[in-house]
């Protein structure tokens, strides 16, 4: 029952963010419903006076009545219109941050998903511009049902068929509301990956980096044409609605008033041509304006209760998450017949890779581009979902452990690192939950990964806001970004490191000192490294030669320079 849970929704919101708001609205609207039923009584009294009245004073009575009550509806609607309008705000408010909690915690194999890309901008553009805009119609819809009863009940007590007619008559707007919020849906399901990849793009347009190379490209315009063309699609598709719905809304509207008119030729029947035929004739008139009231707000609330569901599935996409945290130690890792292939493509990206590491090893995998490095380190992290076999820290597979609980074991850089335009404190926080981190942690942290000098350079050392697109915000340079990203890591400490070319923008000086750090720390921690610089790898306790997804070989690097195969062959020129 769509309509019953988004005003149930709607009105549960209002309630918690402002409950004297929502109980003052409720007041005035029920005291507004009212008004028809109480119009028709006094008019019948009015021509009732009429009829024998000699002067003024003989019908003064219920036309002052009629005067106050039309003199009381316009600015009790214009006080209770404003009023909701903070409500619809709350609510929109709620709606958001409901919504950022539960992008929160959703693991990048949900985001990687399009089906679920496509759900989430749906539920967002709903959060965003609909579902909140509801309220005011709902509370509309129950103050207009009431007036419908009343009139229903007064004009029930001059001609039953007439008063059945007026209820009868609303039939045609529920069936063609439901229509519409059809219409509607089918209409989103396509709409909402075209949603996703124009705001995609858009971000392109608008965020530093890519804009600025796509700029030195001369390619904005192609990208802003990539917009405009999306958008395009997206209206071309909505258009395709409105025919359909005009046609139920004027199939609607005609049924309706061929109801009314049904219901007043009854009523006049019914009380015999006489004078109270005004009061009635009034009666269905003020039922016209109810029922049409009624039927748009209805219109309005069920077509709104399919944004709503959209809302309804992305917050049904949230994961149970627990608070972050780090584990303390880790012994051993160890990876069984790991192999994935990816959806769309043939071969396996991984082909059963099997590794142990222990505490304080460091082991690196190399390989040409496209050889499954990376997937075989997501599908470690658990950032990707392999298809077979098994990972698993001190004997613990990722299934004896919330996701929560299991990367809270890795410290992770990835080759496409975040480049968070925080402050320098803010953007290395980032990597732990700890709230009592000392200055001195920051310091050793970037320290650790050569960026202290730059930090103290900045004016505002570590509240040095990073991105010159912010006030008194400095840009930095990829490397220095790197290096930041690589302070978070060293900050946050866990027990498994996984660095994904970590130095691939930094310059060589600083690249052997930052190996130098890793290899004079490794004895506390589990660390593989994807490298693709010879000399890094000289000190590593095991290199994996991974080639088309399977582990080729595996040892040190002498032995394996000297076994002269596929590593030989990738780093004989470098190591030469
Ligand atoms: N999301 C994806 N969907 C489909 N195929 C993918 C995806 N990611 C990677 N691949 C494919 O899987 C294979 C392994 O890619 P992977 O990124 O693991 O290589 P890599 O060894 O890390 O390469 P590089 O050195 O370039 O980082 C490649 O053939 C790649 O095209």
């Amino acid at each position: 029952m769509g309509i019953f849970a988004v005003g149930v929704w709607s009105i549960r919101q209002a309630w918690a963010a402002a409950p004297r708001r929502v109980a003052i609205t409720v007041v005035l609207a029920l005291l507004v419903a009212a008004v028809p039923s109480l119009q028709v009584v006094l008019m019948a009294q009015f021509v009732g006076a009429l009829t024998g009245a000699d002067s003024f004073g003989d019908v003064a009575a219920p036309f002052a009545g009629m005067v106050a009550l039309i003199a009381f509806t316009g600015p009790v609607e214009a006080i209770v219109g404003t009023l909701q309008w903070r409500l619809v705000d709350l609510i929109g408010l709620h709606a958001k941050q409901e919504v950022a909690a539960t992008l929160a915690t959703l693991p990048p194999t949900v985001l990687a998903d399009p089906e679920a890309s496509a759900q989430i901008e749906a539920g967002n553009k709903a959060a965003e511009d609909e579902i909140s805009f509801l309220y005011p119609h709902i509370l509309s819809l129950l103050q207009q049902t009431l007036s419908v009863i009343g009139v229903f009940v007064t004009l029930a007590a001059m001609s039953l068929p007439a008063a059945l007619l007026v209820l009868v008559s609303l039939a045609p707007m529920v069936l063609a509301s439901q229509r519409i919020a059809r219409i509607d849906s089918k209409m989103w399901d396509d709409v909402g990956k075209l949603y996703w990849r124009s705001r995609y793009l858009h971000q392109h347009l608008v965020t530093t980096t890519p804009s600025i190379e796509l700029t030195s490209l001369g390619a904005s315009g192609q990208i802003s044409a990539k917009v405009a063309d999306t958008i395009q699609r997206i209206t071309d598709r909505k258009a395709q609605t409105y025919l359909p719905i005009l046609a139920w809304r004027l199939l609607a509207g005609v049924s309706t008033s061929l109801l009314l008119g049904a219901a007043l030729a009854a009523l006049i029947v019914g009380v015999h041509y006489g004078p109270a035929a005004a009061g009635g004739v009034y009666g269905v008139m003020a039922a016209m304006g109810a029922v049409g009231g009624l039927g748009a707000n209805l219109g309005y609330v069920v077509e709104g209760s399919a944004p709503f569901e959209r809302y309804q599935i992305l917050l049904g996409l949230r994961r149970e998450t627990r608070e972050p945290v780090v584990a303390d130690t880790a012994d051993s890792l160890v990876v069984t017949g790991l192999t994935h292939t990816y959806e769309g493509k043939e071969e396996p990206a991984l082909r059963g890779l099997d590794l142990r590491i222990d505490r304080g090893s460091i082991v690196a995998f190399v390989g040409v581009n496209g050889a499954g490095k990376t997937t075989a380190i997501n599908a470690i992290v658990g950032t990707l979902d392999a298809q077979e076999g098994t990972v698993a820290i001190d004997g613990r597979s990722r299934a004896d452990m919330s996701f929560q609980e299991w990367v809270g074991h890795f410290g992770t850089l990835t080759q496409e690192f975040g480049r968070y335009e925080l402050t320098v404190r803010e953007s290395l926080l980032l990597g732990t939950p700890r709230t009592d981190v000392t200055d001195a942690e920051l310091w050793a942290a970037l320290e650790a990964a050569n960026a202290a000098g730059m930090v103290r350079g900045f004016e505002k050392g570590l509240d040095q806001q990073l991105g010159s697109q912010w006030d008194g915000g400095v840009g930095l340079s990829g490397g220095q970004w790197q290096r930041i990203s690589l302070a978070r890591i060293h900050l946050r400490s866990a027990p498994i490191w996984i660095l994904d070319e970590p130095t691939s923008a930094i310059d060589a000086e600083a690249e052997q000192e930052i190996f130098r750090e890793l290899q004079r720390s490794k004895a506390g921690r589990i660390t593989i490294v994807v490298s693709h610089r010879a000399w890094t790898l000289r000190g590593m306790d095991e290199i994996l030669v991974v080639d088309a997804g399977r582990v080729l070989e595996r040892g040190r690097y002498d032995e394996l320079l000297a076994r002269g195969g596929r590593f030989a062959e990738i780093f004989a020129e470098q190591a030469a």
